[in-house]
């Protein structure tokens, strides 16, 4: 059983279609890339599969639970960051990651352990005690991942997670996403196509809310470039030109 089964997915915000019939899904311990021009439909999917907002029409469904039906269910196997990470900005990095990760079921030894874990994974041990609103934006981002790692969920849905990092925090990053394969279950989604090139065996191309291509990152250039070593970048400039 895929970890992540989407069929048919259709938003319509009044007469406009934001995501147009989408069906794929992510096998267990899966990366997939999601890409796609902006306005192409990919925070608005994001926010399905997580059930932060209703589809208009299609079905989601991870670790086999429905997301309308079994929202908790669903909601406890993701891990979630969001485009804007929902930071309560007045309080400290550990206030707040404590507050996630008791929403998440956590407490006493093993939340103090969990906090010092995803601290340590995302550099942000020495800001532990800062105000997050006079964080650097940069670090405000690793403090949005780290809350979606805490508690280590089986899926993780990550909505531009490098934006905003320094080069070096990116590829720590990379590194650390690339580390989750095959425990986790990821979708990814972010437009420096290198790190989709670097990060996963599957893509996922979405142009105004239909899908342009969705395959093995290898097949892909196959498929779409004009040689075998077209570049990822290449082949989404075509599929996404029109
Ligand atoms: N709440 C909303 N009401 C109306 N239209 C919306 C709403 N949210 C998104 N849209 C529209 O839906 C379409 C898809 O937006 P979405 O944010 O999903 O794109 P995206 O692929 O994530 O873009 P980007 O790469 O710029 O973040 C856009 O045309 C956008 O204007």
């Amino acid at each position: 059983m895929p970890m992540i089964e989407v069929q048919y997915l259709t938003k319509r915000y009044r007469d406009r279609v934001a995501v147009d019939d989408l069906t794929f899904q992510v096998e267990e311990g899966q990366i997939l890339g999601f890409l796609g021009p902006n306005g192409a439909g990919k925070s608005t999917t994001m926010k399905m599969l997580t059930g932060f907002i209703p589809p208009s029409e299609g079905v989601v469904r991870v670790g086999g639970y429905d997301v309308e039906a079994q929202p908790l269910e669903v909601k406890r196997r993701i891990g979630y960051l969001p485009e804007m990470p929902p930071l309560y900005v007045e309080m400290t990095v550990r206030g707040y990651l404590r507050f996630v990760a008791s929403l998440k079921g956590l407490s006493g030894r093993a939340l103090a352990a969990e906090l010092e874990r995803v601290a340590n994974l995302m550099g942000v041990t020495h800001v532990m005690d800062r105000v997050i609103q006079n964080l650097s934006k940069g670090y405000k981002q690793r403090v949005g991942i780290a809350q979606a790692l805490l508690g280590s969920p089986p899926v993780l849905i990550l909505d531009e997670p490098t934006e905003g990092l320094d080069p070096a925090q990116r590829a720590e990053l990379r590194a650390l996403i690339k580390g989750l394969a095959g425990k986790h279950t990821v979708i990814l989604s972010t437009h420096i196509l290198p790190e989709v090139t670097m990060t996963c065996e599957k893509v996922l191309i979405i142009h105004q809310g239909k899908m342009a291509a969705y395959d093995d990152i290898h097949q892909l250039a196959r498929l779409h470039g004009q040689a075998e070593s077209a570049s990822l970048e290449e082949v989404f400039i075509k599929l996404t030109a029109a």
